[in-house]
């Protein structure tokens, strides 16, 4: 929609014909999005060699765990000098990489300097209206994030640049992890203290992770980091935060994920940063916990009663080692 009313013309291309022809004769995409009406430049097809042989860009928005199949499919149809943007908010579960770096490892070689990541605080629910919505494009050239910049800015999508690759790409995929501790939280009934608490050690341990991996830890602060946590443990749009909540209320994990009918990114990123953690010698606690309530049964109130009950620490402790680090 953005890049359509940017006077792009768009082709989604998309596994299903039935959706896909909804698209095409009535606009609408009711299944996953259900208020929005599409501009007359998109048009929607099932043939992926079609959808982006004669494009100038491409966008990669498929839940992360497709992102490397659909690459792959997509990269001999691809015009030499194509943008590549992707949106994935995930990691790859079993080699532990960014989105970017599995899609640099799909395209033919010179492409792969041509690949952008897109994130930030935006839900699909809230941009479609065309709220007033704000991100950030990352790529190691900052001409090609001021391209990626060009396409997608507009009056009520504004687009910030940011050459932190790793940054912006960790922010976006392991802020979802807290956000299912959020609405786990509000599930389990506690109140605004505790989601503040989670938001703001959630984004320590971001943060401490994120610098290990070699992001710049302001990109924390930023559009990517803090403003996509807020949103994602607060707005009842999250898919993340409503299934941690139905977990929160007792639901089974099986069950939440049956019954979403959509991506919940957190549950994989939760199992790829808590392998990450121990990877890099990094405390992650309010991860372990999550890790240990998805994956090992874990009653979700005893996760709490362990995070309070922690070992007494400095507030400053993951600042203090950047500094430390960097002298
Ligand atoms: N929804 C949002 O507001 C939003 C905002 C920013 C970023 N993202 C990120 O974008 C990505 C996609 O999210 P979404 O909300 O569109 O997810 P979604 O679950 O709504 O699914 C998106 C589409 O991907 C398709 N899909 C699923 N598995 C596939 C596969 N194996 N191969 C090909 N297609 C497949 C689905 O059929 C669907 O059409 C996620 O990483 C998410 O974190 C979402
Ligand atoms: O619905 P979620 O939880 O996948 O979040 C969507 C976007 O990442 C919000 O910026």
């Amino acid at each position: 929609i953005v890049l359509a009313d940017n006077g792009h013309r768009v082709t989604l291309w998309g596994r299903s014909a039935e959706t896909v022809d909804e698209i095409n004769a009535r606009r609408t995409n009711r299944r996953y999005l259900s208020d929005a009406v599409l501009p007359a430049g998109v048009t929607a097809t099932t043939n992926l060699g079609a959808a982006v042989s004669a494009a100038d860009a491409v966008l990669v928005v498929t839940p992360s765990h497709a992102v490397r199949d659909v690459v792959r499919r997509a990269a001999p149809h691809l015009r030499d000098g194509v943008l590549v943007v992707h949106a994935a908010k995930g990691l790859e579960t079993d080699t532990l990489k960014r989105m970017s770096e599995v899609i640099r490892e799909e395209l033919p070689a010179p492409l792969g300097r041509r690949v952008a990541v897109l994130s930030g605080p935006s839900h699909a629910e809230e941009v479609c209206r065309k709220s007033p919505t704000t991100v950030v494009v990352a790529a190691e050239d900052h001409g090609v994030a001021q391209e990626a910049q060009d396409l997608f800015i507009n009056a009520y999508f504004r687009v910030y640049t940011n050459p932190d690759v790793v940054g912006v790409e960790l922010g976006g995929a392991l802020k979802n992890i807290i956000a299912l501790g959020a609405g786990l939280s509000d599930g389990l009934g506690y109140g605004d203290n505790a989601k503040a608490a989670l938001i703001t050690r959630g984004l320590a341990e971001i943060g401490r992770l994120g610098y290990r991996m070699g992001a710049n830890p302001l990109t924390f602060a930023g559009l990517a980091g803090v403003g996509d946590l807020v949103v994602t443990c607060t707005s009842r749009h999250s898919r993340n935060w409503r299934a941690g909540y139905r977990l929160g209320q007792g639901a089974s994990l099986e069950d939440v994920l049956a019954q979403m009918g959509m991506v919940v990114e957190g549950v994989r990123t939760t199992k790829a940063a808590y392998r990450l953690a121990k990877r890099y010698g990094v405390e992650m606690p309010i991860t372990e916990q999550l890790y240990a309530v998805l994956f090992e049964g874990k009653p979700p109130k005893q996760a709490v009663e362990e995070l309070m009950g922690r070992d007494r620490t400095h507030e400053w402790e993951w600042i203090v080692q950047v500094r430390d680090a960097a002298r």
